[in-house]
């Protein structure tokens, strides 16, 4: 046991209830962290899934005002009652509310000084959307809360870093969605939280085309000609280091990839399928541009696997161990 006043406070939203989000955050609950972890969630709903899990964590009234804990087996909990009760793989849509409610609890308290980081474990956005309220992701959900007019979704793993210029958008809409003052933006935030998140002094960022093989010189489409390329070339009379549109298909090579710091890609599932096969599990979801540092997991809900104790936490761990990194380099 380790007791100090000088610990980060990591504050974690437990995710959809029905999910695996409570069975990883009681994984990482049975670890020593050098941090105290309050997990804002349904104190009963946590309980019950302990039960479940066969786990005999200690739940204790998360206080501001009483001295952090940093404890293996123990966990603060921030009581954010949900509608109705909750159990694995039963998905009630009365409780999106109560998983909405947590990550305003956590936004405003990273806001205010009280946490030093969120760390937040998987939503189900049908669930949610479901229940009336509008919702794509905790990216640009935080990016509303927060009021930051662009954020970047960047997923990492050791050195491949993978982000995305359209996040949670139908397919049909993605060539519109893109435009040289979209990748601009997108590219500056890269470039600075690369350098002050990161640590990485001069960025390389190789940027994938949206087209086969970039379009084949206008045969194949016109957007990397007319739209990409622009925006690389503004980037880089602004110092940043970008190149490409390259090849999607063919740009996570070896030789490319040994030179590339992070990649961009134009949609999700043109990155994050490669990020996933190279690394599912031990990836980890930063949101760049945010006042606040948010890390979060590699996977989604996994219905199947929640309650059942085969959920793998590594990514969740993985994103509590990137979260007290960013506040070391804060
Ligand atoms: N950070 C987030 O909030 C986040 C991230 C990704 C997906 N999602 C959401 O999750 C929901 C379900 O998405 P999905 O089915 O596409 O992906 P998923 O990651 O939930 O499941 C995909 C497959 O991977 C397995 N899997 C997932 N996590 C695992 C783990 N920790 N250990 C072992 N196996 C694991 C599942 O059993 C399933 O077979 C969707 O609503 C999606 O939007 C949320
Ligand atoms: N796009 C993410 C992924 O596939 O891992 C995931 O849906 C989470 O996104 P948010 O962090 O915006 O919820």
């Amino acid at each position: 046991m380790s007791t100090s006043s000088k610990l980060p406070r990591l504050v974690i939203s437990a995710g959809e209830p029905a999910g695996i989000g409570p069975d990883v955050v009681l994984a990482a609950s049975q670890r020593d962290w050098p941090a105290e972890l309050v997990v804002i969630a349904d104190r009963g709903m946590m309980e019950a899934r302990a039960a479940l899990l066969g786990l005999s964590t200690r739940f204790i009234a998360y206080n501001l005002d009483i001295e952090r804990i940093s404890n293996a087996g123990t966990l603060s909990v921030l009581h954010e009652p949900l509608a109705v009760s909750a159990a694995p793989a039963q998905v009630e849509s009365q409780n999106a509310a109560g998983v909405l409610a947590a990550l305003k609890r956590a936004v405003q308290g990273c806001m205010d000084g009280e946490f030093d980081a969120m760390v937040t474990a998987p939503v189900n956005k049908a669930v949610i959307a479901d229940s009336g309220v509008s919702f794509s992701g905790h990216t640009e959900y935080l990016a509303e809360l927060t009021e930051t007019p662009q954020v970047v979704m960047l997923l990492a793993a050791n050195d491949l870093r993978v982000a995305l210029a359209t996040t949670h958008i139908p397919l049909a809409a993605v060539p519109t969605a893109i435009n040289q003052s979209l990748l601009l933006d997108v590219l500056r935030v890269m470039d600075a939280d690369l350098k002050s998140k990161f640590g990485i002094a001069s960025p390389q960022i190789s940027v994938l085309g949206l087209n086969p093989h970039a379009g084949e010189g206008g045969h194949l489409g016109m957007e990397d000609i007319e739209v990409i390329e622009p925006a690389l070339q503004a980037a880089k009379s602004e110092g940043i280091n970008v190149s490409g549109p390259w090849p999607a298909d063919t740009a996570f090579n070896k030789r490319l990839s040994d030179q590339t710091d992070a990649y961009l890609a134009m949609y999700h599932d043109q990155g994050l399928p490669v990020l996933k096969y190279a690394s599912f599990g031990a990836a980890v979801n930063v949101t760049l541009g945010l006042p606040i540092i948010r890390t979060s997991v590699d996977h989604g809900t996994a219905f199947d696997l929640a309650g059942t104790g085969d959920a793998d936490p590594s990514s969740f761990f993985a994103a509590v161990e990137s979260a007290l990194d960013l506040v070391r380099v804060r």
